[in-house]
Order: structure tokens, then sequence, then C-alpha cells
């Protein structure tokens, strides 16, 4: 599985150390920018995350803003994606399980650096479970 991470200025600092945390683990991942602190549109790099996904070069995206409410907007405008906005291990672990989102979106500006990593890797753990979840989410797809 490959992972496109991005953020814009707000999510700079984490996705920086969610990169060097996953690439530690050896996960596969690709970076979409932004590539410093200065100030970006959030858009622009939920977008270029998304491309991605749908281009089928990745299988799931880290989208990190400010508060991850942008990125979870523009992600979830594309009929393929299902981006979660989550603050704690428990709400990213059941964004897999019942939702089985391929987006998990931070807010760096909300999360500590060691909840935002345990999330990370709780969310890339968890398996969707399927069954009454699968015929929820068909009921939101094409
Ligand atoms: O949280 C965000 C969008 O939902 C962004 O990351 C920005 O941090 C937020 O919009 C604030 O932007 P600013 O230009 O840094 O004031």
């Amino acid at each position: 599985m490959k992972i496109v991470v991005a953020a814009d200025h707000g999510g700079y600092e984490l996705k920086q150390k969610i990169k060097a945390h996953l690439a530690d683990k050896g996960v596969d991942l690709v970076d979409e920018g932004c590539f410093s602190g200065e100030s970006v549109d959030y858009p622009d790099f939920a977008n270029k995350a998304v491309a991605k996904i749908v281009g089928g070069d990745c299988q799931r995206g880290v989208l990190i803003c400010g508060t991850g409410i942008g990125m979870s907007i523009v992600a979830n405008r594309n009929m393929a994606i299902r981006a979660a906005l989550c603050h704690d291990v428990h709400t990213a672990r059941m964004s897999r399980e019942h939702n089985d989102a391929n987006v998990l979106c931070l807010g760096a500006r909300i999360l500590s650096v060691d909840d935002a990593l345990a999330m990370v890797d709780t969310w890339l753990e968890t398996e969707f479970s399927g069954g009454r979840h699968q015929r929820r989410i068909e009921k939101f797809s094409r």
C-alpha cells in the first residue's frame, strides 16, 4: 500500500514528523507538499493528494491543515474519497472499521505530535469490517 501525504502551512511541521515516522516503519509514501511553512492554500494540496488516489498511484492519504476541516471538505468533494476528520485514536480506528476511510485528515493546531502519530499508526493498521458497513457505503458511492 502506498500512502500520499499532503499539508498546507498549518500542517507542514506535523507532515514532516509523520513522514519521518512512516519512513522509519518502511511505509511507501509520496509527499505532495507543501514543502515549507510559507502560507499556501489548503485546496491546492488536498486536490494534489486526491489526484494521486483517484489516479491509482496511492491507495490512501493523510492530509493535514490547521484544523483538518478544510482538507476534509475539499477531499470529500470527490466521490472516490471517504475522508475522515479524526480527533483521537478511537475515531481514527472507527473511520477504518465502519467507514473504510481512504483519507485521514488531521488538525495540526489541535493535536499533539504523539497523538497524531498514534492515530496514523492505528488508522493504517485497522481493517474495514465490511458487512452492514459495506451496504451503507454503497448508499453514497457510485
Ligand atoms: O485549518 C485550515 C483550514 O481548515 C488551514 O490549515 C489554515 O490553518 C486555516 O485556514 C488558517 O489559515 P491561516 O492563513 O494560517 O490563518
